[in-house]
């Protein structure tokens, strides 16, 4: 102990003697005074009993770590707006308003602002994200309706289309000219994409494709930019090619095209496309999301985008790719950039939350021991449990999103295949996992800030509204993690079946042997703190646990399949296979986090950032701890210390929270909630302005 170390020794000047002395009186003081029912005294014991170290963190070296390498265009972003007023989105505000206003903002941004987003789409997507995750803090509507133009619109014709269609559309996208739509969904069919009913029929006497949607169930829904802004859109149908005798069709699976819906000088509707209005919506509504109906609409051959397969002027069908599956799936595969975005975003959004949050629960006294002063509410271990593993989350998902980005520039600068796969796998996996957080701690949020974060202007509830769709758009988060619990099979099958491993995708590799190399359940004993807070554990804990869930599933598949086929074992196995998805990513998480606290070069960073990181592990761990006892992977004596830790942690990190929210570096012109202000003391002047004191 470090106080009897000191004590041994003797003091070495009069520092360490009015430090030991400060430290004995506190220890008698609490000794002699119960602390059971004092959280804040009990744990200012555990301080001065020395098992806990200050950390000095410094807000300006974490954050410089911290900030990615493209701070320097958000903070273009956040002058922009700032310097713009006008440009700012009110509180309140009615749909249509909104709608206009976020087309002028968007318009306002890359033609006065002098921000391109679109060239970094291609050239440098780790920009492009990071812009549109700044863009998303100003207004998630604003986020979104840039991610429709650029990602998804604009995306569609660059990743799609080969050079004729660059050539023509580039600049019209890039300068707002051409306002896009991406219609893939249609009423029936969201999730299913394959079974899309819209229609392209090519017309070998014109050399034209006929675009029709054959009834209701295939009217394309909840397409963005439609209602109103937009003149494009990228529609994906069948592609359907006379037959040689000219007598039938043949259906040669999904492709895109772009057909003009609007007319460029008038903008009127065009003849044979319908368009409604999917009206008002429960968050988003900047963003004019129609549906489309088409009625034998004709456009020239040249608008397929044609990539991955073409049709020649005599009506012949070639392709690099020799199924409509591989098409499709080369198809889809590069539309992961949104997917990526999203998950990118959604980080952004849990930081604006987490922020807010957490510097209202330091600033907020209620009650506190008799006769003294009122404690913050963040001394309350119910306010840390709730807050602090969210701001481990987050720094968690800071790091793990920046690694997607950086392996998404670089496989769209190589065209790797094992990249393709790594990108394809973890962007549907982080997607998923993180998008769900952010919408389930939003509401904790909220809830942790009381009646106060109830105000619309504090933002909880338009950052709730909002955000919660990205669970379903880009690729329902129940959907996408089944990707990833088929790519974790489709891997462990081929290990066992011995021979040559066709799945080759680097990441997916390394976590198969990762995660067969595990060891036998051997009930592994608490040992010590510094046990607890060894990576090796925790990632050992992590993927043993990705392990079982594992070999247990692939063994539950075989056995169900026998009597249920594949579709039905599938089905009775799915919550088994939810949740080996989201363990799995969970362990990249952590990997990615322990890799990030190494490579810190700041020391004091560097303890800040593992203290963290210890948070996060111990919390996903105590979080499961059921299926870790069930296996007797831990002993209950352990059980109960990881549990004690997380607590302890927990009230470590809330020591630093302050520093650690600092450090994510957003304005409060950008987080904009007079009850999370980085100046305490302005916090309650600015809300009581805001309502007219
Ligand atoms: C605001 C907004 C904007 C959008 N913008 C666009 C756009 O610009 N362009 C565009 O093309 N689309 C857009 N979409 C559509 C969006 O991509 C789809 O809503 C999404 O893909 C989900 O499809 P769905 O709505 O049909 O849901 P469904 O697939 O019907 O899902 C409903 C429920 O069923 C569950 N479910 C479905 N399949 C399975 C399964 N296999 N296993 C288990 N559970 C399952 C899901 O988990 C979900 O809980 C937008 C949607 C919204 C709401």
């Amino acid at each position: 102990m470090e106080l009897q170390k000191i004590s041994s020794k003797g003091p070495r000047n009069s520092e360490e003697t009015a430090e030991l002395v400060n430290r004995r009186i506190n220890l008698l003081t609490l000794h002699l005074n119960p602390v059971q029912d004092n959280p804040v005294q009990e744990l200012e014991l555990l301080r001065c009993a020395g098992k806990m170290k200050a950390i000095n963190v410094s807000t300006e070296t974490l954050s410089e770590y911290m900030r990615g390498k493209h701070r320097d265009i958000q903070e273009e972003v956040f002058a922009y707006f700032n310097s713009r007023p006008e440009l700012q989105t009110p509180i309140e505000i009615s749909k249509d308003e909104h709608r206009e206003l976020c087309m002028k903002q968007l318009v306002g941004l890359v033609r006065e602002g002098g921000i391109r987003p679109f060239r970094y789409v291609v050239d440098d997507p780790a920009k492009y994200f990071a812009i549109a995750e700044a863009v998303g803090s100003v207004d998630m509507s604003l986020g979104i309706k840039m991610g429709v133009q650029y990602s998804l619109w604009g995306g569609s014709v660059i990743n799609l289309g080969t050079k004729k269609h660059r050539d023509k559309y580039f600049d019209g996208i890039d300068n707002v000219d051409y306002p896009g739509c991406f219609a893939m969904t249609e009423l029936h069919h969201g999730s299913n994409v394959q079974g899309l009913q819209t229609v392209a029929t090519f017309d070998p006497l014109t050399d034209e494709f006929i675009i029709d949607t054959p009834n209701d169930g295939a009217i394309k829904w909840w397409i963005g930019n439609a209602a109103v802004h937009g003149k494009f859109a990228t529609v994906f149908a069948r592609l359907m090619l006379p037959t040689h005798d000219t007598k039938g069709v043949t259906d040669m699976g999904v492709h895109a095209f772009i057909v003009p819906i609007r007319d460029m000088k008038t903008h009127k509707t065009l003849p044979g496309v319908e368009i409604h209005d999917c009206g008002h919506k429960v968050g988003l509504n900047g963003v004019d999301n129609g549906a489309l109906r088409f009625r034998s609409v004709r456009i020239p051959r040249d608008n397929l985008l044609n990539r991955f397969g073409d049709v020649s002027r005599d009506g012949r069908y070639t392709s690099s790719l020799p199924t409509i599956s591989k098409r499709f799936a080369a198809t889809l595969g590069e539309l992961v950039g949104g997917r990526v975005g999203l998950a990118y975003s959604s980080v952004g959004v849990l930081k604006i939350a987490v922020v807010i949050a957490t510097r209202y629960s330091l600033l907020r006294q209620q009650f506190g021991p008799p006769k003294q002063p009122e404690v913050s509410i963040l001394d309350y271990q119910s306010q840390q449990h709730k807050l602090m593993p969210m701001l481990a989350s987050t720094y968690a998902f800071h790091f793990a999103t920046l690694h997607l980005v950086e392996k998404y520039s670089e496989m769209k600068k190589s065209h790797d295949e094992e990249l393709i796969g790594d990108v394809h796998a973890l962007s549907a996996g982080l997607k998923a996992y993180i998008t769900s957080y952010t919408a389930k701690s939003l509401s904790t949020c909220r809830e942790a800030c009381g009646g106060h974060g109830y105000a619309a202007v504090n933002r909880f509830g338009s950052l709730r509204n909002d955000h919660d769709i990205f669970q379903t758009f880009e690729g329902d988060n129940t959907v996408l993690l089944q990707q990833v619990a088929g790519l974790l099979l489709k891997q462990y099958r081929e290990k066992f079946q011995g021979g040559t491993l066709t799945v080759t995708w680097n990441y997916l590799r390394q976590s198969m042997n990762s995660y067969l190399a595990q060891p036998n359940p051997v009930t592994a004993r608490w040992e010590s703190e510094d046990h607890l807070r060894n990576p090796n554990f925790q990632l050992d804990a992590f993927r043993y646990r990705t392990s079982r869930l594992l070999q247990s599933v692939a063994i539950r598949l075989q056995k169900h399949s026998k009597t249920l086929g594949g579709f039905g074992a599938w089905n009775r196995c799915l919550n088994h296979l939810l949740t080996l998805a989201e363990s799995h990513i969970e362990s990249f998480i952590l990997e990615k986090f322990i890799e990030a606290v190494k490579n810190c070069p700041d020391e004091n960073s560097r303890a800040a950032l593992k203290l963290v990181c210890d948070l996060y592990a111990l919390d996903r761990i105590w979080n499961d701890i059921g299926t870790y006892r069930n296996v007797d992977y831990v002993a209950p004596n352990k059980a109960k210390a990881i549990h004690k830790l997380a607590d302890y942690l927990c009230f470590q990190v809330k020591n630093i929270a302050r520093e650690l929210v600092d450090a994510f570096d957003l304005p409060d012109y950008v987080t904009r909630a007079p009850i999370g202000v980085q100046t305490p003391s302005e916090a309650y002047t600015q809300y009581t302005q805001n309502a007219g004191f």
